[in-house]
């Protein structure tokens, strides 16, 4: 089982993906004195919003280190998955979901951070929904294909066990191999587990040789603070539904250990408005109760440690059209 107590410490910060190559160059190969060669690279997970991403880097995991909701762009990050295999190490990359829609500042970030960690992978899985192409989906492509080198491109149709007719999959696929020449297209269910053990295999094959970057027990490279922000923004995401689009975000403001080994965690969710405050704390304050106890379970697992969590709300108004104010909540890297 993997040490999740080993999640790296440290802040918010969003290394960029340049930083994080240029340390993974500089890389000491102290995990790699076990084999004579070993294999380390990473492997993209792109798609527009809402495909299952997270859900399929939670899958080739086994565990959950990325939230996942029924609402498009909940991935607003780069979270890095870590899978150590003997002598092989995949780095997954799991996107924020690409889109057209560039109105809002937060949508121009989010792409830039998306198209910025094509560069320089083993391997691509470009996510799509089992049935249905966009026009999110030509983009997407256009975007990967336009690279010209010798990475592996594979086609995951995703939520295949939505659909009960198999057969019918049969003209999409060949609809969609017309389309590009992908080195595999494979029907999958990040949920339910179909056809991921191929896709982790592919992946591994993939792999330069090269040292480790990570630690062998590292599942993330983020760190105890951003998982625990993450945590308590799924919670709020699954505990409001709709009613959130894009106006909260939440902010770690205490994290510690206690002297009696507990941890001691402060979360501060920001909303845009006066009402969404209301919405947040719910009837006489049982909906930020359930998110707090939520989150609290959750972190527990990941940490494998007791937590004590308490969650405020704030309204920091008109911050998702402020690029400025988003850059320092930590979504700024171009
Ligand atoms: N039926 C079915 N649903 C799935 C499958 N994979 C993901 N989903 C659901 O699809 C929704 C979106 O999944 P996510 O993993 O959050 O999608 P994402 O692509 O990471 O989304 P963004 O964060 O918007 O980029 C969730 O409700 C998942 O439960 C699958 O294989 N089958």
């Amino acid at each position: 089982m993997t040490k999740k107590t080993d999640l790296p410490a440290g802040d918010n910060q969003e290394p960029s993906l340049d930083e994080l190559l240029a340390r993974m160059n500089q890389a000491a190969p102290t995990a790699t004195a076990k084999y004579d060669v070993t294999y380390c690279g990473m492997v993209a997970i792109v798609g527009r919003p809402n495909v299952g991403k997270s859900t399929l880097l939670n899958k080739l995991l086994g565990q959950k280190v990325s939230i996942t909701s029924k609402k498009p762009q909940t991935t607003r990050h780069r979270i890095m998955g870590i899978h150590t295999d003997g002598p092989s190490q995949i780095i997954f990359i799991d996107t924020p979901g690409l889109h057209i829609e560039e109105k809002r500042a937060i949508n121009r970030l989010m792409n830039r951070a998306a198209a910025s960690s094509l560069a320089d992978v083993a391997m691509v899985i470009f996510v799509v929904d089992g049935m249905t192409w966009t026009a999110d989906d030509e983009m997407v492509l256009q975007k990967i294909q336009h690279r010209n080198d010798d990475r592996k491109i594979i086609l995951a149709i995703n939520k295949v066990d939505n659909i009960k007719d198999k057969e019918s999959l049969f003209p999409y696929l060949t609809e969609l191999a017309k389309k590009f020449d992908f080195d595999e297209i494979l029907p999958i269910s990040a949920s339910k587990g179909t056809n991921v053990q191929r896709i982790l295999d592919m992946a591994r094959e993939s792999l330069p040789e090269a040292p480790f970057y990570f630690p062998e027990d590292y599942v993330t490279d983020r760190s105890q603070r951003f998982m625990a922000s993450e945590i308590v923004r799924e919670k709020l995401m699954r505990f409001l539904g709709d009613e959130l689009p894009y106006d909260a975000t939440v902010e770690i403001e205490q994290f510690k250990m206690m002297e009696n080994g507990v941890y001691q965690i402060n979360a501060l969710i920001l909303v845009e408005r006066e009402g969404q405050k209301r919405m947040v704390i719910g009837n006489k304050g049982e909906r930020i109760r359930t998110i707090a106890t939520q989150s609290r379970l959750d972190m527990e697992t990941l940490f494998e440690n007791k937590v004590f969590l308490e969650v405020w709300v704030k309204v920091k108004s008109g911050w998702a059209d402020d690029e400025r104010a988003l850059r320092s909540l930590g979504y700024g890297e171009s």
